[in-house]
């Protein structure tokens, strides 16, 4: 395999989707990372989301402040500059950032780990755009998803009954210019995210970077037509591996351009809180038996994850 990371078109899951899968199959074995382009979604819904998140973060950091919710593990609304930090790093990240999670009925099973969102009364659109944003990229996530279920031998809608309430959370992310010299933190330390899928809009910005199974950091800054598409934890999990959730990081960049912020806006792609995670038959063989013996629901491993990430 070559030092790139593919990046495919996803039209061709409609119209050539055998050599798609097998394609898009091996970038995942490989990287745990793909591009896509494709996708059909208006570079203007993109530049019209990203117009109300930077009017977000814009603003001064008490009114900022008023939309932080104090234990509630950043799950809704803000998250102040400082406070997120990888698991096992020293210092943490230099970033802050808003949750969008799902919309859901008051009276949902799900409505005590899905809280309603807060909306940000000082950004007209906020709402709009971020939720439009939102539904898009499940929408597009699905997709990938079923790509990813037919590759290991699944029904293509295997998972659409097991994230059609997902606890999916999109993250704006504003990497402010960076002042001092010398500073031992970086924008987003070395990690592994926790959920199914990630889609992250805006990897065009440099600065995004993945380490290959050689054990090197590869930057992957996409076209900007580009969204980046990686495993999560859990699917790792639930594939036994067969899909690696791969380590990547937010580099700080050189000279200069450290003055420049960076955006950028991940959406995580979770299952329902109460789907059980448990390790898929097909994904076990002789030579990879099971890792995972016990299984484990999405919440509960949800829950640990954030504690390790200092979020609860
Ligand atoms: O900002 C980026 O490009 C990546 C962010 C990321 O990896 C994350 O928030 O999990
Ligand atoms: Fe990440």
């Amino acid at each position: 395999m070559s030092s790139r990371i593919p990046t495919l078109d996803i039209r061709r899951f409609d119209t050539d989707r055998d050599a798609f899968v097998a394609e898009l199959g091996a970038s995942y074995r490989e990287w745990g990372f793909a591009g896509i382009n494709g996708h059909g979604i208006p570079q203007a819904d993109i530049d019209a989301a990203y117009g109300v998140f930077k009017a977000f973060f814009a603003l001064p950091e008490d009114t900022k402040k008023r939309y932080h919710v104090p234990g509630g593990g950043g799950a809704r609304g803000y998250t102040p500059f400082g406070v997120e930090t990888a698991k096992g790093a020293k210092h943490f990240d230099l970033k802050e950032f808003w949750h969008i999670g799902r919309e859901i009925p008051d009276d949902s099973k799900y409505r005590d780990v899905m809280p309603p969102n807060l909306w940000p009364d000082e950004v007209p659109g906020f709402r709009e755009h971020g939720y439009g944003l939102y539904r898009t990229l499940d929408r597009l996530g699905s997709k990938v998803l079923s790509a990813l279920a037919l590759h290991i031998g699944l029904p293509e809608d295997w998972f659409a009954d097991k994230t059609h309430y997902g606890n999916s959370i999109l993250r704006p992310i504003h990497y402010p210019p960076i002042t001092a010299d010398d500073i031992p933190n970086v924008r987003a330390g070395a990690h592994e995210d926790i959920n199914l899928i990630t889609l992250l809009v805006g990897a065009s910005a440099a600065g995004l970077e993945v380490r290959s199974k050689q054990g090197e950091w590869v930057p992957f800054t996409s076209d900007a037509d580009t969204i980046v598409v990686n495993i999560g934890d859990m699917l790792q999990r639930l594939t036994n591996h067969v899909y690696p959730s791969t380590t990547h990081r937010v580099t700080n960049p050189p000279g200069e351009q450290a003055r420049k912020p960076r955006y950028s806006v991940p959406f995580f792609l979770h299952p329902n809180p109460d789907f059980l995670i448990d390790v898929l038959p097909s994904t076990v063989t002789p030579d990879n038996p099971s890792r995972y013996p016990e299984p484990i629901t999405a919440q509960g491993y949800l829950e640990e994850r954030l504690r390790e990430i200092k979020l609860k």
